[in-house]
């Protein structure tokens, strides 16, 4: 059975005493609140993973890196690899995120060395992906997902994929404030669900997570999730405050 999960990207926000502060501000707030199949992920800078790891150790909450470079070692300056990031306790990575692809370059043929170099690490992946708004406008948006999730991950055998999570971000959504209505958020989950399981089978897709991201809070989480093929949420601006991240986990 696939599990929920609810993911915050904190991005490039929080410090070192502010990401201490918002995770032990999130552990304090799920005291108590059952999770049952659901799994809370957040995903502090690098800087900060190691000190976020301390202070939610013991709980519920794991943590995730938000990138991380396609090679083993060498002369990469500012780059951080997969080994480097399972050395010091980390088991997901987020790869492949909009503001990556859009301000960083990354592509498919790139996101596909990285899945791989994740995998063989033994790392999850949490895979994302969507369309601007432009693409949405001219009904071509589960062409444009269909080619971002078959150029990364469609060379994988299907056992890999007990290691990957999809997270569907349509870009005209993420920190606008304009939200995919919770209609398109499953017309779109089910497509994807679909799609892979015309590559892989039934049995692949109904165990792959696929998580819903564009500026998904407190007030619309509980429509979003009820969707059967909406699996949970990967969270941004809603993340960044322990009570509203909260909130949004207890809708699921
Ligand atoms: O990774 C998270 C997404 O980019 C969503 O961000 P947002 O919730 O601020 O729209």
């Amino acid at each position: 059975m696939r599990s929920k999960i609810v993911a915050g990207n904190w991005k490039m926000n929080k410090n070192v005493a502010e990401s201490k502060a918002l995770a032990e501000g999130l552990v304090s707030e799920l005291n108590g609140v059952s999770l049952d199949n659901t799994r809370v992920i957040v995903s502090p800078t690098f800087v900060n993973l190691t000190t976020v790891l301390a202070a939610t150790e013991g709980s519920a909450v794991e943590v995730a890196a938000q990138n991380m470079h396609q090679e083993a070692s060498g002369a990469y300056t500012g780059e951080i690899s997969a080994d480097m990031l399972t050395s010091v306790g980390i088991k997901s990575v987020i790869l492949g995120h909009s503001e990556r692809r859009e301000y960083f370059g990354e592509d498919e043929a790139l996101l596909a060395k990285k899945t791989d170099a994740a995998l063989a690490n033994g790392l999850e992946v949490i895979y994302c992906f969507g369309e601007v708004k432009e693409e949405r406008e001219a009904n071509i948006q589960e062409k444009v997902v269909a080619e971002q999730i078959s150029g990364a991950l469609f060379h994988l055998d299907a056992a890999a994929w007990s290691n990957i999570v999809l997270a569907y971000e349509p870009v005209w959504a993420i920190g606008t404030g304009l939200t995919a209505s919770a209609e398109q958020a499953q017309e779109m989950h089910a497509f994807i669900r679909g799609f892979v399981a015309d590559k892989y089978g039934a049995e692949v897709a109904e165990n792959v997570s696929i998580l819903y991201g564009g500026s998904c809070k407190p007030s619309n989480a509980e429509e979003i999730f009820s969707k059967p093929d909406v699996d949970g949420g990967l969270i941004g601006g809603a993340s960044l405050v322990a009570a509203d991240f909260a909130a949004v986990i207890k809708a699921i």
